[in-house]
């Protein structure tokens, strides 16, 4: 009864708080039947006039609030006397008293900010309450329902120690009447209370006073009773308040625990933030609180590896004791490994293997990366305009039309699948690249479309497919290195440009490029020039005496395009890519030094040095040799034909060869001398006229049988098949340069079948072009050392056009004194 009269106290913070907070609600679900108290008419003025949520309304009560949050955390706290003694009873009137002065005040006003009031701080702390039946704990959680049930429910069985307890907070009814006077109600009658009702009841005080002698008596009479009841409880831990098995009260929250720890953790490093100066504070408040900062820890030491391989291991005692003497000599120069030497601590040396590779030595790479681009940042060259396809600038176009130069290209190959279109192939040795009109072997098995297979590569995109990049050299300005690694002969890149006839080059040298330090012309085709200084990246590739790589011109699609193709080694990841410009500096004022840093480099960016050719015999010489190479071929055909004996002292390996006899030696004579006879006329007609040639006659009548003649490699590869039928065995490759000068160069020592118009034309010039340039250019070249290079080309004049022949290795169109620095497509041979 008791119990139920306090509670009476409670409900009107109760009514306020159920309407506020849901939240609240669930930490009051212990007084559940308290719900039937009315609502007042403030808050719920407040939930009707607002537009705000009914939580925000409830701010409105800050002492409320707080008075009743302080309740809720009583109340989470068992014991149940522990809370009930808790609640401050003139802080409730207080807290009411502040909820019936607030409906005067606006509604704005009375709203504070959430985050900085306390009342929002409680309602926080409130939303993480733990939530438990009060009822249930005191014991007292069937009797509504027994009652309701009309069970008897004596009163000796309700009592608990909290009920006697709430006998002492007898003020509470106090201010709830206070409350309802200041309402302007008047107090509600009196009457029994009921848990459910939870309406106030008079104290046991006002009982005790208002009973007559015998009533009062046998009030005292029960108060003892109860008294006694209580003293016997008085030794029990919860009497005393002690609490021997702590409720543990769990938080879940959608289901999931709530760890308030990890909360509390949460909320003080939020509090450090808060505390530590914000980002960007202004430096002096940083320089304020230095001076408040905690000593420096002590510095950590750095802990240094002492042991490595081996270690714990003890050395053998002679280390030396399996070297050789060559080796110990050589041991003896590594001072740590003798006895006497101080121990490298640091990196002790492995103790058992390490000699011996150390004294031996071994040969050794660090793998490369099979990509390996260059760091990001890295300085871009300034001032150039890509562009990824040649393209003819004036006249060069017209001109281009003109020329029926490439009817050659119609050709089909002869190639199988098998072949693949491989060094054999006739387009492939004439430099032309296979495609559907002029390829045999078809495009799955077809290996001579480099260009396609670039275009395709690049198509798709990625620096590494593309597997080329700029890099800033230390004294050659930009150049041009890998990121991948690329098979030998591969293609690499295609040079493209601006297509220009020769008088538009030389408008541009005079106007354009007066003031150029770097020229971007390469001789191309039809006395035309590729203009790079708009073109493709492959114009910063820089000159090596030693190259890796070959600048080479090829015909596609019936078009020359020039590309650079790697050399006959592969090129590993990170090289720099270097072709052979093969420059001609004419005049020794323009000359530039040569930067390579090849073993041999040629000094200069200058022409490719000629082979040196022996001084012309002298007539008697000339006889002499003619003479040894008869004799030479007598004997030959003697030990064919089963002539006489070689004298004594021939060498071994003459008298080897089994002489001939008989039929099969008629008939070998007779199929030699038709077979020869006819591989020799058939060899001819492919065979340049300079080739060395011995005729072998028969000794008797000294008639012609054959002329054997040492062909060039050309004319091997070209007449592959025909070699093959001579069971001549052809060289292994065709030489590019050979094949360079058939197609690029003059033609002039190229068969008849390759011949072109134009190169047939140019061809006849060459020989006054020739002796003029080589008479300029040892001038130029003896006056380099004495010149200080500079880098640069002078200013060209200009010069008749048609003075330009094309020529094997160097395409330099000059004048008097005057150079153009174009670079020839001329390919460096391995
Ligand atoms: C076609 S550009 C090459 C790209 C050039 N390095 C750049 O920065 O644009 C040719 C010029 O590069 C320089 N160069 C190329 N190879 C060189 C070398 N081996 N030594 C010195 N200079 C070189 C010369 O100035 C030459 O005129």
């Amino acid at each position: 009864m008791e119990t139920t009269a306090a509670m009476g106290s409670l409900s009107p913070a109760r009514a306020i708080f159920s309407e506020t907070s849901t939240d609240a609600a669930d930490t009051f679900s212990h007084v559940a039947s308290l719900s039937s108290t009315p609502p007042t008419t403030l808050t719920d003025g407040l939930s009707t006039t607002s537009e705000s949520p009914k939580q925000e309304n409830a701010i409105v009560s800050d002492s409320i609030d707080l008075a009743v949050h302080d309740h809720a955390e009583s109340t989470a706290t068992p014991p149940l006397a522990q809370l009930i003694e808790s609640m401050d009873a003139e802080r409730v009137a207080e807290a009411i008293e502040a909820v019936i002065d607030a409906p005067e005040a606006p509604l704005a006003e009375q709203t504070p900010e959430p985050a900085a009031t306390p009342s929002a701080r409680a309602r926080r702390s409130r939303q993480s309450m733990p939530v438990y039946n009060l009822s249930q704990l005191s014991g007292t959680a069937g009797h509504g329902k027994r009652r309701a049930n009309g069970d008897d429910v004596s009163d000796k069985k309700r009592r608990t120690i909290s009920g006697d307890t709430l006998v002492a907070t007898g003020d509470s009814p106090k201010a709830t009447k206070n409350q309802a006077k200041k309402l302007g109600k008047s107090p509600e009658p009196p009457k029994r209370a009921t848990r459910s009702s939870g309406a106030e009841v008079e104290t046991l005080a006002t009982k005790i006073s208002s009973l007559g002698k015998r009533s009062r008596k046998t009030f005292e009479q029960g108060l003892s009773k109860m008294s006694r009841e209580i003293r016997r409880l008085q030794d029990t831990n919860e009497f005393a308040k002690i609490d021997t098995k702590p409720v543990l009260y769990t938080t879940w929250a959608k289901g999931k625990y709530v760890d308030p720890k990890a909360k509390e953790q949460r909320a003080s490093k939020k509090a450090k933030l808060a505390e530590s100066p914000k980002k960007g504070a202004p430096e002096k408040e940083a320089a304020a609180a230095a001076p408040e900062a905690p000593a420096p820890t002590q510095r950590r030491v750095k802990k240094w590896l002492n042991h490595g391989l081996y270690s714990g291991q003890s050395a053998p005692l002679d280390i030396m004791k399996q070297l050789t003497p060559n080796e110990k000599k050589i041991a003896a120069e590594h001072p740590e490994l003798m006895p006497s030497a101080t121990v490298n601590k640091v990196l002790p040396m492995p103790v058992f293997n390490g000699i011996r590779l150390l004294v031996q030595g071994r040969d050794f790479k660090l793998p490369y990366d099979i990509c390996n681009p260059l760091p990001s940042g890295q300085p871009k060259p300034a001032s150039w305009r890509l562009m990824t396809r040649n393209r003819f600038v004036g006249e060069a176009g017209a001109n281009w039309k003109k020329n029926p130069h490439f009817k050659d290209y119609q050709s089909k190959c002869v190639c199988t699948p098998e072949d693949g279109c491989a060094e054999s192939c006739q387009n492939r040795i004439m430099l032309y690249e296979c495609d559907n009109t002029n390829c045999n072997a078809g495009a799955a098995y077809c290996q001579n479309r480099a260009f396609a297979r670039l275009q395709e590569r690049v198509k798709a995109g990625g620096k590494y497919r593309v597997g080329v990049e700029v890099l800033k050299t230390q004294d050659r300005g930009f150049g041009i290195r890998t990121n991948r690694c690329f098979r030998p002969n591969q293609i690499i890149m295609e040079y493209t440009g601006e297509i220009i006839t020769e008088e538009e080059c030389e408008r541009r040298m005079e106007e354009k490029y007066k003031d150029n330090e770097c020229y971007y012309l390469m001789s191309f085709d039809q006395n035309m020039i590729i203009d790079a200084t708009t073109g493709s990246i492959a114009r910063f590739v820089n000159h090596s005496c030693q190259p890796n790589c070959r600048m080479i011109k090829w015909i596609v699609s019936g078009q020359p395009r020039m590309a650079l193709f790697a050399g006959d080694r592969p090129i590993m990841t990170g090289e720099e890519l270097t072709y052979d410009y093969n420059f001609d500096p004419f005049s020794a004022k323009n000359v530039q030094a040569c930067l390579c840093g090849a073993p041999n480099c040629r000094g200069v960016l200058g022409p490719k040095p000629k082979e040196i050719k022996p001084p012309k015999p002298s007539k008697e010489e000339l006889k002499k040799a003619v003479k040894k190479g008869v004799n030479a071929g007598k004997r030959k055909l003697q030990e064919l034909l089963g002539g006489k004996e070689d004298a004594e002292g021939n060498d071994a390996k003459k008298r080897k060869i089994k002489t001939a006899t008989g039929t099969k030696a008629k008939g070998l004579k007779r199929t030699l001398s038709n077979a020869s006879l006819k591989a020799a006329r058939s060899a001819a007609k492919v065979v340049k006229k300079s080739v060395s040639s011995i005729s072998v006659k028969t000794p008797a009548s000294g008639r012609k049988i054959a002329t054997i003649k040492r062909t060039s490699s050309v004319v091997k590869a070209y007449s592959k098949t025909k070699a093959s039928r001579l069971s001549v065995t052809p060289k292994k490759s065709a030489s590019r340069k050979s094949s360079m000068t058939v197609v690029a160069a003059g033609n002039k020592k190229t068969t008849p079948s390759t011949r072109t118009p134009a190169s047939a034309k140019s061809a006849k010039s060459t020989k006054s072009a020739k002796s003029a340039k080589s008479a300029k250019s040892a001038k130029a070249l003896a006056s380099q050392s004495a010149d200080t290079p500079r880098r640069g080309p002078g200013r060209p004049r200009k010069h008749p056009i048609g003075s330009v022949t094309p020529r094997k290795g160097v395409d330099l169109a000059r004048t008097n004194n005057q150079i153009r620095l174009v670079q020839s497509p001329t390919l460096e041979t391995a």
